[in-house]
């Protein structure tokens, strides 16, 4: 069992986000992608996650193209970072990228532990279909289907949850996985053009602030020539909504050095979960929500 996992307090760490060039080439991708986890853990990185669609470019055209089968061995994103994982003996949260499984195509992180192993699997579950008039449309849910379970890996520097982009949108999310305890949430993502510079650091501040928890999210670097251009600004929030670490568009490792006990430090001073009235306010309230009315 992990020093976190037996309540014992896990250790402070250095955690890298790589905030990778995307191209058309998968095979360069992956090279990249490796060339960057061994660069963040020469320079001392315990945890190294990467961006979202990290193998493939952001569009419906590539997800089909781009998909992998995890389980089949088949899998050379996934086989590159299980192996590396192993040989630096780091966590590394495998940003994400297409998922075939059967006939359907998912939005999947991995994790993989110092070992070498699959820790944990999530996928995106809240897809990005948005319709914002001259500005941007995209719909995932045009390739993708969304997955239909929360993940949390217990790791030996703490609770990690997982969220995919899109994700971060939705508090409920982020409050359920501090109520099972996790300390900081890990978004992979690819905010775009039009979304980025509202509300990217915006959601994360607030994701971390109402949960009291560290929140990373990492982005693919910005290409203007691709058909979807990221936002980029991969990034570290503390417990108290602080910025603790922060890139802006182009190719780079972002580092910070975590110490989960200011997660407990923020919650001892504010101890909101204690402090909340859940008699007034129930999620029970939205489940069978048929969305707001106009
Ligand atoms: O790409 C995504 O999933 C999310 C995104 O840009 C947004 O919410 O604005």
């Amino acid at each position: 069992m992990s020093s976190a996992a037996s309540g014992v307090e896990a250790e402070p760490f250095k955690l890298a986000l790589c905030q990778l060039k995307v191209t058309e080439d998968k095979e360069g991708n992956i090279a990249n992608a490796v060339e960057a986890v061994k660069e963040a853990a020469s320079n001392g990185a315990a945890v190294v996650v990467l961006p979202e669609m990290w193998n493939c470019p952001y569009s419906n055209d590539s997800f089909p193209k781009y998909a992998e089968v995890l389980d089949s061995g088949d899998s050379p994103s996934t086989k590159a970072l299980a192996e590396l994982a192993k040989d630096l003996s780091i966590y590394i949260i495998g940003g994400s990228i297409p998922e075939r499984l059967k006939d359907r195509l998912y939005n999947t992180c991995c994790v993989f532990s110092p070992e070498g192993e699959v820790v944990a699997k999530y996928r995106k579950c809240h897809l990005f279909d948005i319709d914002i008039p001259g500005k941007i449309t995209f719909k995932e849910s045009d390739t993708l289907t969304g997955g239909d379970a929360l993940t949390v890996v217990d790791t030996r520097y703490g609770k990690f949850g997982i969220g995919i982009c899109y994700d971060m949108r939705f508090p409920e999310m982020a409050m359920i996985y501090a109520n099972r305890g996790v300390q900081m949430i890990v978004y992979p993502g690819a905010f775009n053009m039009v979304t980025g510079p509202v509300h990217w650091q915006l959601l994360q501040q607030a994701r971390a602030v109402d949960n009291q928890l560290y929140v990373a999210s990492c982005s693919p670097a910005r290409d203007e020539t691709a058909s979807y251009t990221a936002w980029g600004h991969s990034q570290v929030i503390g417990p108290f909504a602080e910025v603790v670490a922060s890139t802006e568009e182009k190719p780079g490792i972002v580092y910070a050095d975590i110490d989960l006990k200011e997660v407990q430090e923020r919650r001892q001073n504010m101890p909101l979960s204690k402090q909340r009235r859940a008699d007034l306010y129930d999620l029970m309230d939205c489940r069978n929500s048929v969305g707001f009315k106009f």
